[in-house]
C-alpha cells in the first residue's frame, strides 16, 4: 500500500508557540484519493449513495490514510489517565483514587474498554500521566504549568504508534467532565450552566457545585482563555492535553482518529479552534449522554456515528464504532462493479 509515505515525526515542543505553530501547519488530506473513491463508488453494484454514511466514511478514510483503497487493519485504542485538583470541590461522586484503581482494572482486563477493544480487534494501551500529582484546582489556579502542559501533549504525541490504520482515543480521570466543561466554555462561550453535565452521576447539589466551579474558573482565568492552548493548559488536565497531542500526531502521520465522548472531543477541540479543518481527520464515534456533548458537536459541525445513551468515557464509544469503519472499508474494497458482475446500471 503506497499510503502514508510521508510520516512527519513530532518535534518536541519547547514552548506554547512551537506547539501553536504545529497546530497551524497541519497536512491536508489526499483529495486525489477521495476523487478515486467517488469514481469507484459510482460503479459499485448499488444505487448511488445507498450506503449512506458508509460511503462518506470510506471517502474520509481514504482522504486521511492517503489511499483510494482504505483499510482498517491495525487499530489502536489509547486511553490517557490523569487526576484533577478540582475534585476537592465535590464535583464527582467518586473519589480521585478511582482513576488509579481503574488503570489497574484496565491492566487486569476488567473494564468495559477491555471487552470493546477485543471485539474491535484492536490493541489497548493505557497511559497514566502523573496520577500522584493532580492538576491545580482550576477555580483558583492554572491546572498545569506551561512545562507540565507541553510535557503531557508530547506524551500524547509519542504514544501514537507508527503505521496505524485507525486511532481510537479515550480518557480516564475522576473530575474530568468538570475540566472538559470549563474548557468547552472557554473555547465556545457560555458558562457552567451551559456545559456542566452529571458526569458519573452527580446529584442536583453536585451539579450546582460543578457549575459554580466552572464559573469561578472562567472568572479567575479571564482574558487568558481567549487562546485555545492557554485555555487547555489552565482548565484542562494532563490526559486531555495528551489527547490533543495524540490527535495532532495522528494528523501528521496520516492516521484517521475516532474520538470517544464529551471529554475526548473537548480535549481535541483546540485543534479546530486554531486552524480551519484542524479536526477534519477525526470523527466523533458517539454522542455521549453528557449534557454538553450535543452542543459541542453542533459548535464543531461534527456528526456522531452512534447515539446509544452511553456516558462512560475510557474510549468505549470509540472502540464500539470501529466495526462501522471496517464495514465502510470492506464494502468499498470488496463489492463488485456493475461491469465486473454483469449487473445492469440505470438505463
Ligand atoms: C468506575 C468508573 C469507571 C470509569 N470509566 C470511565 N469513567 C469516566 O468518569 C470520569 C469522569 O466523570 P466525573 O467528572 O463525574 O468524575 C472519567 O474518569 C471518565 O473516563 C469512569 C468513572 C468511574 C467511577
Ligand atoms: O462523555 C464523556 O466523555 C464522559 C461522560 C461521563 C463520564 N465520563 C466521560
Amino acid at each position: 500500500m503506497p499510503h502514508r509515505a510521508t510520516v512527519r515525526p513530532m518535534l518536541p515542543f519547547p514552548s506554547l508557540e512551537t506547539l501553536r505553530a504545529a497546530c497551524r501547519a497541519l497536512p491536508p488530506g489526499d483529495e486525489a484519493a477521495v476523487a478515486a473513491v467517488h469514481r469507484r463508488q459510482d460503479r459499485l453494484t448499488k444505487p448511488p449513495g445507498s450506503l449512506g454514511r458508509l460511503e462518506t466514511l470510506a471517502a474520509w478514510l481514504a482522504r486521511w490514510q492517503g489511499t483510494p483503497m482504505p483499510q482498517i487493519g491495525r487499530v489502536a485504542v489509547l486511553v490517557f489517565a490523569g487526576n484533577h485538583g478540582v475534585t476537592a470541590r465535590g464535583v464527582s461522586p467518586y473519589p480521585a483514587a478511582v482513576t488509579a484503581q481503574m488503570v489497574a482494572n484496565f491492566a487486569a482486563g476488567g473494564a468495559a474498554i477491555n471487552q470493546l477493544t477485543a471485539l474491535a480487534g484492536a490493541t489497548l494501551r493505557v497511559v497514566p500521566l502523573d496520577l500522584d500529582r493532580p492538576t491545580g484546582d482550576i477555580a483558583v489556579a492554572a491546572a498545569m504549568t506551561e512545562a507540565e502542559f507541553l510535557d503531557a501533549v508530547a506524551t500524547g504525541c509519542a504514544a501514537v504508534p507508527a503505521g496505524l490504520d485507525l486511532l481510537c482515543l479515550g480518557e480516564m480521570g475522576i473530575g474530568n467532565t468538570t475540566a472538559a466543561a470549563a474548557l468547552a466554555a472557554a473555547l465556545f462561550g457560555g458558562d457552567g450552566a451551559r456545559w456542566a453535565g452529571r458526569g458519573t452521576g452527580v446529584d442536583e447539589a453536585g451539579l450546582r457545585r460543578k457549575q459554580a466551579a466552572i464559573d469561578l474558573a472562567l472568572a479567575h482565568h479571564g482574558g487568558a482563555l481567549a487562546d485555545p492552548l492557554e485555555a487547555a493548559r489552565r482548565l484542562g488536565g494532563r490526559e486531555l492535553a495528551a489527547i490533543l497531542g495524540a490527535t495532532l500526531a495522528a494528523r501528521r502521520q496520516g492516521i484517521p482518529v475516532l474520538l470517544d465522548g464529551f471529554a475526548t472531543t473537548v480535549a481535541a477541540a483546540p485543534l479546530a479552534c486554531l486552524a480551519p479543518g484542524g479536526l477534519d481527520h477525526a470523527t466523533v464515534a458517539h454522542v455521549s449522554a453528557e449534557a454538553g456533548h450535543r452542543g459541542l458537536l453542533a459548535a464543531l459541525g461534527m456528526s456522531p456515528l452512534l447515539d446509544l445513551g452511553m456516558r462512560l468515557g475510557e474510549g468505549s464509544g470509540a472502540a464500539l464504532a470501529v466495526p462501522l469503519l471496517r464495514a465502510a472499508a470492506a464494502c468499498h474494497a470488496g463489492m463488485a462493479t456493475f461491469d465486473s458482475a454483469g449487473v445492469s446500471d440505470v438505463g
